[in-house]
């Protein structure tokens, strides 16, 4: 915000009874002076205050214009598909009827608008507002993260499911030419299955690190519970943004949320959810032509899948995730105390053998216990006794032993 300026000083007379004559005639002339000039000055700072209040004025009649266009007219969501910041065009697309228009915009919306930002436009297609975050579901529903810190070497106990997966997904995107003199296709879409917490979001996110693959995932739950009537726009959005962002990794957790089973139900809730499915279907079947694009999936029900996503050309390749065993967990309790000052007589080993039944992200969070009893108790070092306090914590919470999630079910394939 500008500040105004400072007032000038009012002058002063300074007349004494001792002064003669001319003398006061002579303060009374510089006085005048001062009082002029002042009296111009106030002049000037008033002009341009009157012209700052004249154009604040213009803003707030524009922008109350605008808050009753906006008020009164139905507006449709696009997306900018293009900015032409020199000639102030863009080129947006309707969501719905996919029409591809060129609109004029102002200056100060060519420079704000980005390729792919969502808007709302008029009849005239003439873009009224920028969506910002919170009304921007495809932002909402997508996490994207250019480039995922997580490495293999921070996944402990599946090795042979880390191999898998960078044959599966690694080689096609860093080696397509062997899969071509081959002469196979490499599979289509990698299902990972098992109990929550084993390391299967972590896995994604490594292969897309390393193959310098922009990571997107979005929750099959997410898009049933939060985003209804729009799953499968985002479905198809989901594709799309991986297409602009190749080579990318499309990572859709909880796959069960949208292709579960067909139910004898036939609520419009449940037709919601086939159409999603459907989208996603007809996205991984004309799938070949995506190239640098891989696709993984993830879910702890797999009971529970719409067998249609497993045929050929979908989810073709299934690597179960499971629990990690002994050395597994002995590995995940190195991976995540690497970090804590741990006492010398910690053995990880035994700590393995007392979790049976943990998950990855169960010691992950007995680690952090671990830390807090250590700092309650005002030390630095983790000792035996804070993690075996820490079990103790989590299996009274857990009521029992932990076990993995209800309902899982492991297929052997
Ligand atoms: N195998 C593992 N090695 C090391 N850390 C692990 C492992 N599995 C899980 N973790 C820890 O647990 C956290 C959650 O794991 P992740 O999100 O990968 O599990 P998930 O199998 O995708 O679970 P969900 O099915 O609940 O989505 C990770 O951030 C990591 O800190």
């Amino acid at each position: 915000m500008s500040r105004s300026p400072s007032l000038p000083d009012r002058p002063r007379l300074d007349l004494d009874q001792d002064m003669s004559d001319e003398e006061r005639l002579e303060a009374l002339r510089e006085h005048f002076v001062e009082i002029t000039d002042v009296h111009e000055q106030l002049s000037s700072q008033l002009e341009t205050a009157d012209e700052r209040r004249e154009e604040l004025k213009a803003e707030v009649d524009h922008t109350e214009r605008e808050n009753e266009a906006l008020k009164t007219s139905s507006l449709y969501i696009a997306t900018v598909e293009e900015v032409a910041d020199e000639e102030q065009e863009a080129v947006v697309k309707q969501h719905g009827n996919n029409q591809e228009v060129l609109t004029d915009v102002s200056r100060r919306m060519a420079d704000e608008l980005q390729a792919g930002d969502r808007v709302a436009v008029n009849d005239s297609f003439s873009v009224q507002t920028i969506l910002s975050g919170e009304t921007d579901a495809r932002a909402q529903a997508m996490e994207v993260d250019a480039s995922p810190d997580v490495v293999y070497d921070d996944i402990g106990g599946i090795e042979e499911q880390i191999r898998e997966v960078r044959e599966a997904v690694e080689e096609p995107l860093v080696n397509p030419a062997q899969f071509d003199t081959v002469g196979i296709d490499p599979p289509s879409g990698v299902l990972l299955y098992g109990p929550p917490g084993t390391g299967k979001t972590m896995l994604a996110k490594a292969v897309a690190n390393e193959t310098d693959a922009t990571f997107i995932k979005m929750a099959g739950s997410e898009l049933v519970r939060k985003f209804i009537g729009e799953g499968s726009r985002l479905v198809r959005d989901l594709f799309e943004l991986a297409e602009e962002r190749e080579p990318a990794i499309i990572f859709i957790d909880e796959i069960d949320a949208i292709a579960a089973k067909r139910t004898e139900s036939k609520t419009s809730g449940d037709a919601e959810v086939q159409r999603t499915m459907m989208q996603l279907l007809s996205e991984m079947d004309g799938f070949e032509a995506r190239g640098n694009v891989r696709i993984i999936a993830a879910t702890n029900r797999f009971d529970m899948l719409d067998r249609a996503i497993l045929r050929p050309g979908r989810f073709d390749r299934l690597i179960e995730v499971p629990e990690p065993d002994v050395e597994g967990r002995k590995r995940i309790f190195e991976i995540h105390t690497q970090n804590m000052n741990v006492a010398d007589d910690v053995d990880f080993e035994t700590l393995a053998e007392q979790t049976q039944g943990y998950s990855g992200a169960e010691i992950e969070s007995m680690t952090t216990e671990a830390g807090m009893f250590a700092i309650r108790d005002e030390r630095t070092e983790v000792r035996t006794a804070d993690f075996e306090e820490a079990i103790e914590k989590l299996e009274n919470e857990d009521s029992g032993t932990p076990v993995p999630s209800a309902g899982y079910t492991a297929y052997h394939y």
